[in-house]
């Protein structure tokens, strides 16, 4: 039975919402390894302000404006210094009608309502500066203008108040998520816990090691997973028996470790299909979807897990991943969608016209270069730079058109 795109996609969708929905929580420290990217579960709200303290902009002179009022360039005013103020230092107090120098991020006084930067004082740099444990400084600061209240103060919780939300449920921890946690107190956060994924492949003719005659090496695998990762995923690889009653034995073990098993090849017309002789009587749907590559699908929903059967072809397990996989992984890690772009077709090209066709090529000069279409060309699919899609129903464009290209191995 031959199905569309759309239905197979929609089918997918239906088959993973329940799978993703019972993913529980874990609780992880936002500054594990691991959490960046990971998506918060629950709402999560400030302990600390941000800014944590009301603090200086500027290097320079925490003053009170009142005592500057009539600062000008003619009748400059004079005002002893009092002890200087660090970043990192607890909170000094300005006494009345003196001046503290204050460096950028150091606490406000208490007392001082206004900042004068260094360069904007007579003598444009700081005199030798006495912190609070080190005695009584001497000296002045002299300044020819006034300085409103407020300037150059960064207030507590002008950024974020304590107890305000920081991130909602199903927001990713970006580097900058991470920032703003931290900067808030919270250390520690609800995240969705990792999807669990087996990427089960099957096929004597896989090497587990040294290659006899018949044999290749294992691509679909470490791709698959390398792939998978990418989404938060945690990934098992495992090489299946080619026997069909042997391989619904390891499945049926397997679904009560993970959340979803991804099978890669043995699913077309052959006579050794052994994850569609597995899992078709165990109610797996097989069908041909009309695309190319990627034609071969299928799927089963067993008790504990969900399985996505992809076919074989490297070109075609990494399509079908990008088709029917990472929207719904998008949507889970709340990724962004990608952005098409538009250039040439540098020559002209055919598509099957009842099937939707994707294509890998390259942008080159501003145009599109479609690469040959054939599903086992793995170096072809490494050197990809982007993704076209023909949709059913065209069967011809030619050079020059327009159409829109998708990044890939980025
Ligand atoms: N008579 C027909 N034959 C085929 C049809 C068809 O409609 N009628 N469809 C073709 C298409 S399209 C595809 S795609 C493949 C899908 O086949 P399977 O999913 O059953 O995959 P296999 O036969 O097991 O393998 C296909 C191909 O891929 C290589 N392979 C498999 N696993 C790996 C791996 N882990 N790493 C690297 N390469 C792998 C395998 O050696 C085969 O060359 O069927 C067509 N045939
Ligand atoms: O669908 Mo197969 O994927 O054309 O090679």
């Amino acid at each position: 039975m031959t199905c569309t795109l759309e239905n197979h996609r929609a089918e997918l969708e239906a088959l993973l919402a329940p799978v993703f929905a019972s993913l529980d929580t874990d609780v992880l420290s936002v500054l594990s390894p691991e959490a960046c990217d990971r998506v918060l579960s629950e709402d999560v709200y400030a302990r600390l302000p941000i800014p944590a303290f009301t603090n200086s902009q500027m290097d320079g002179y925490a003053a009170r404006s009142s005592d500057l009022t009539h600062a000008a360039p003619g009748s400059p005013v004079a005002l002893p210094l009092g002890v200087t103020a660090a970043a990192g230092d607890p909170q000094i107090t300005l006494a009345a009608g003196t001046v503290s120098p204050v460096m950028t991020g150091a606490m406000i006084p208490d007392g001082a309502d206004t900042v004068i930067p260094v360069e904007e004082s007579v003598a444009g740099r700081f005199p030798e500066l006495v912190r609070a444990h080190q005695g009584t400084p001497t000296g002045h600061a002299q300044f020819t203008a006034p300085s409103e209240p407020g300037r150059f103060i960064r207030l507590a919780g002008v950024d974020l108040e304590a107890g305000a939300l920081v991130a909602k449920a199903g927001t990713r921890l970006t580097p900058t998520m991470i920032a703003a946690l931290i900067s808030s107190g919270v250390r520690d956060v609800p995240v969705r816990r990792a999807l669990k994924v087996a990427v089960c492949t099957t096929g004597d003719e896989l090497s587990d090691g040294g290659l006899s005659q018949g044999q290749i090496p294992d691509s679909n695998s470490p791709m698959l997973s390398a792939w998978l990762r990418r989404y938060q995923v945690q990934v098992r690889t495992l090489q299946l028996p080619d026997d069909p009653q042997r391989f619904a034995l390891a499945i049926d073990a397997l679904q009560e470790q993970v959340d979803l098993i991804l099978t890669v090849g043995g699913i077309s017309a052959g006579a050794y299909e052994v994850v569609r002789q597995a899992l078709a009587p165990v109610g797996g749907s097989f069908h041909h979807v009309a695309l190319q590559p990627g034609g071969p699908q299928g799927f089963a929903k067993l008790p504990h897990a969900a399985v996505l059967c992809f076919p074989g072809n490297p070109v075609s397990a990494l399509l079908s991943a990008e088709l029917f996989l990472a929207p719904l992984l998008r949507k889970l890690n709340a990724l962004p969608e990608p952005v098409a772009q538009h250039y040439p077709l540098a020559a002209d090209i055919t598509s099957p016209k009842h099937k939707h066709q994707v294509r890998r090529a390259v942008i080159r000069e501003g145009q599109v270069e479609i690469l040959d279409p054939g599903s086992h060309l793995v170096h072809d699919l490494a050197c990809a730079d982007a993704l076209v899609h023909i949709p059913v129903g065209l069967s011809e464009l030619s050079a020059g058109t327009q159409i829109e290209t998708w990044s890939m191995n980025v």
